[in-house]
């Protein structure tokens, strides 16, 4: 694997156009995000806050039913769902997310094994689904099987789960989403400073936004949410996942110009994903 290139402005203006001025809600993409638990309501409420500030038509969140209150006085635009209810037809969404903040059990995995059997287009893996990922080797087996399109978001912390354990500290960037490639055969986002884009075998792009206010609880989950967000509006998966990177570390900036960087939280990434989106499709 070898780094291609950087995800850049010039890269990112030719996936995220200016609406057309007859578009409707039916066209921007109807999203499912799996996430959040009672101890982390927060995790749910910034995917997808993200996902409804980057510009989906609808988005559901699956999540359990004690933390609906808050998710709907947080996020108003998005609707709630019981985890007993995800056999509603799946694939009625173009996208799916599934993690943040939702614990690992064995009812994360019966979902998870849901999703990759029933569902063909992009699903993006982040936290807790990472996590139980690791855990099942079923579901390591469905992932390589899965005709869904994978797109994995590991913090270091994550990767090593994923790669059982390995002692990781001395790897590269290239070289750990190498042995994830490996292993699960799907697109894999290395992050942290200067976030890694795997897209195939041989290919892996640099992102060049974002800064260290961004690290900070839950501004990865507003990632998840900004690239299941694009995904479901129609892009491809590699570029979801290259533009999200993107659109998510320059909101991340934004905030930080107007905020700085030691005060700025999750919440803020996800309110100035507007402001990115606008500076892009001007
Ligand atoms: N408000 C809410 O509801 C929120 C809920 N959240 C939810 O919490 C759940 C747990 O997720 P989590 O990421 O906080 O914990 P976890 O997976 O144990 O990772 C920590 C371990 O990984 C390591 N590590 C991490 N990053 C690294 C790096 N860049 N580089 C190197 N190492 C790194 C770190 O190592 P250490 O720093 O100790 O050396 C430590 O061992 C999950 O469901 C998530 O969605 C959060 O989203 C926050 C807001
Ligand atoms: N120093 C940094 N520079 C740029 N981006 C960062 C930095 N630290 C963290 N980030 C970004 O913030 C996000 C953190 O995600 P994650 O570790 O999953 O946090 P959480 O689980 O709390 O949401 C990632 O997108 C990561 O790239
Ligand atoms: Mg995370």
């Amino acid at each position: 694997m070898e780094i291609r290139g950087l995800i850049d402005r010039g890269y990112v203006h030719t996936v995220i156009r200016k609406r057309p001025v007859d578009v409707h809600k039916g066209d921007c993409g109807k999203v499912l995000i799996v996430a959040g638990s009672r101890e982390m309501a927060g995790a749910a409420i910034f995917a997808s806050k993200a996902a409804i500030r980057c510009g989906s038509g609808l988005v559901k969140i699956c999540t359990n039913k004690k933390i609906f209150l808050s998710l709907q006085t947080s996020v108003p635009e998005a609707i709630c769902m019981e985890w007993g209810n995800t056999k509603d037809d799946l694939m009625q969404y173009d996208c799916i997310a599934i993690g943040p903040g939702m614990g690992v059990d064995r009812r994360s995995k019966n979902i998870l094994k849901m999703i990759l059997k029933d569902f063909d287009k992009t699903v993006v893996i982040d936290a807790d689904g990472l996590n139980t990922i690791a855990k099942y080797d079923e579901l390591q087996q469905l992932v390589r099987k899965t005709e869904a399109s994978v797109i994995m978001t590991p913090h270091i912390g994550e990767a090593k789960r994923l790669l059982g354990n390995a002692n990781i500290a001395d790897l590269t960037r290239i070289e750990i989403a190498s042995f994830l490639r490996k292993k699960y055969g799907c697109m894999i986002i290395v992050k942290g400073a200067n976030t890694l884009v795997a897209v195939s075998d041989e290919d892996a792009y640099t992102n060049t936004t974002g800064n260290p206010g961004m690290a900070t609880a839950g501004s990865g989950d507003v990632l998840t949410g900004i690239i299941t967000s694009l995904a479901g509006q129609g892009l491809a998966p590699e570029d979801a996942a290259k533009a999200g990177v993107f659109v998510h570390g320059l909101s991340g900036d934004l905030a930080a110009d107007k905020l700085g960087e030691y005060g700025l939280v999750a919440s803020d990434i996800a309110d100035y994903v507007p402001f990115a989106l606008k500076e892009l499709t001007e």
